[in-house]
């Protein structure tokens, strides 16, 4: 009787670790990539793939319809050269947040890194020790708690974009870009921007202007048969060499001009506002750099200057934009500023807290047309398998933020633009749920996402308590009721819109006639 049981207890012993293998080795085979089958998406033909059904124009619209046939992923091919598209917030934040040790390189861009030289900038740089001390670089200036440093800057700055732009609405663009751009030149090279032609602001954004260009996926056939970068300049079908070589000395003098200058301002003891290269150079071993971290701060600072200038040009834009469309919002916020700061003072970023409805103008602006509508492309360094689906290592991997900001699941009647989405207890988190899609993901989201919140309040705010934004009046007096029509490209804009501005109030006027005209 003991032996039977024994034998009996040990044959259920055997069965039970033959049947646990057996489902080991099971599961293993149908979560391996062998079992997992890839994304849908649109038909592929041979060698091209998929190259003719990409649109060459604001990308995320189409991907955001296939959405409806194929899915939250989808998978197409350019080339040879997979492309994961990916429609849903959770598979972004699963995908590039939680494994983010396998999703943080960026696509190797024949024509915007290696023919431009937009690799160097840790914006494109791939995902290794350059692009880690790149980061280093930056990470204690763009921090939450150096972030005060910057409000006299950012404040003032908007201030003079007001009142210029009340004497010249049609100067709107020119002055959001030179305000802009005099913000971040300022904190990154301690340099002061002299007026609308000065070099030090015209190179990065003629720089910008090509990067947009460069890297916006599917343009360059160079970047899915790069063997074309060394057919012989003289070739038809070679213009694009020459192109990026002309936009090469652009990126080169762009960055290395204003460090320059920064760099013989310390030697001159010139004296300089804090700024990110000279502290750099300053904090180093004998005040001096070598070679290669001088390089690696160079392309830092490039980076900086770069992320901070389009990216911030096109939210202020359309916050103008969305003013221009409606009224009511502008009133309420007004009302909200009147009530809380009064008519005393302007307001400051320091007020922050004190204004939610202020703050959720600027989380709708961003939600309603995000900057970079396609985020900046991430590149996967191993095959993957999520839910059953395959990854292949080098899938060039697109959330598609735009589509993300426009799912009716989440934002009911997606193309109105109602800062009312945030009101309530859960305000706060539906507010931080849109920045942290829009401000990108894991390991490469925005560093300079603080400073950018900061000026974009600071903006926002002294617009909304000293002048109404109103649509222009055509020869007859009517209202022009702008259409809002953006471009393509990597970061987007609204195209130029007529606008009026009223001032709110003679104290208002007062306030913006005391802020000095000159560098601070
Ligand atoms: C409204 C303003 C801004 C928006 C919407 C924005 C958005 C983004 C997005 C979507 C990315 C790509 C993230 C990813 O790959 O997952 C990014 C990266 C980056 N941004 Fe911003 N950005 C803004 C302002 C700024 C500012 C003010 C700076 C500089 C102070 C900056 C510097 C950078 C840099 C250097 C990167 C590259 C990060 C990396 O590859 O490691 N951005 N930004």
């Amino acid at each position: 009787m003991f032996n039977l049981l024994d034998s009996a207890k040990g044959s259920h012993a055997t069965t039970f670790l033959v049947a646990s293998l057996v489902f080991l080795v099971l599961k293993q085979f149908f979560t391996s990539r062998k079992m997992a089958k890839r994304a849908p998406g649109p038909t592929r033909w041979p060698f091209l793939g998929n190259a003719l059904q990409l649109p060459q124009q604001q990308m995320w619209l189409t991907f955001s319809e296939w959405q409806k046939t194929y899915g939250d992923i989808i998978h197409v091919d350019v080339f040879n050269q997979p492309i994961i598209i990916i429609n849903s917030s959770k598979i972004a934040k699963d995908l590039l947040d939680k494994r983010s040790s396998i999703y943080s390189d960026r696509p190797h861009l024949v024509m915007a890194g290696d023919l431009v030289g937009y690799s160097d900038p840790f914006v494109l740089q791939p995902y290794g020790e350059k692009w880690k001390k790149q980061r280093k670089f930056v990470a204690s200036d763009f921090s939450p708690a150096t972030m005060p440093r910057y409000y006299q800057l950012q404040e003032t700055e908007v201030r003079k974009l007001v009142r210029n732009v009340i004497l010249d609405p049609d100067s709107l663009f020119s002055q959001t870009k030179l305000r802009i751009g005099t913000i971040i030149i300022r904190v990154t090279y301690g340099y002061y921007i002299k007026g609308e032609q000065d070099p030090f602001l015209t190179l990065p954004l003629t720089a910008m202007e090509n990067f947009s260009k460069a890297s916006a996926p599917g343009t360059w056939l160079v970047d899915f048969v790069p063997q074309m970068k060394n057919m012989p300049s003289w070739m038809p079908g070679a213009g694009f060499l020459k192109t990026a070589k002309k936009w090469r000395k652009i990126v080169w003098d762009a960055s290395w001009d204003p460090y320059n200058w920064c760099k013989n301002g310390l030697e001159t003891g010139e004296t300089l506002m804090p700024n990110l290269c000279g502290s750099a150079i300053q904090s180093a071993a004998d005040g001096k750099l070598s070679k290669e971290d001088e390089e690696q701060l160079v392309w830092a600072a490039s980076a900086i200057m770069g992320g901070g200038l389009d990216t911030n040009m096109s939210a202020a834009l359309s916050f103008f934009l969305a003013m221009v469309l409606h009224p009511a919002v502008q009133r309420k916020a007004q009302a909200e500023i009147d009530a809380v700061i009064g008519c005393e003072r302007l307001p400051s970023i320091a007020d922050r807290d004190a204004l939610p409805y202020v703050r959720s103008i600027i989380t709708e602006v961003l939600r309603w047309k995000p900057p970079v509508p396609l985020s900046i492309p991430h590149s996967l360094t191993q095959d993957d398998v999520y839910e059953g689906i395959f990854l292949p290592k080098g899938a060039l991997i697109m959330p598609n933020v735009w589509h993300m900001m426009h799912d009716p699941t989440s934002y009911p009647d997606p193309s109105a633009f109602r800062p009312e989405r945030y009101a309530g207890a859960d305000g706060d988190a539906a507010q931080r749920r849109v920045h942290e899609l829009v401000f990108g993901f894991g390991r490469r989201a925005c560093p300079g996402v603080h400073f950018a919140e900061g000026t974009l309040f600071a903006l926002v705010a002294t617009v909304l308590a000293t002048v109404d934004v109103l649509p222009a009046l055509d020869a007859q007096g009517r209202e022009i009721r702008p259409d809002p029509k953006y471009s393509s490209g990597t970061i987007t804009f609204p195209e130029a819109f007529p606008v009026r501005f009223s001032v709110r109030s003679e104290q208002a006027e007062t306030l913006l006639a005391q802020v000095p005209a000159g560098p601070m």
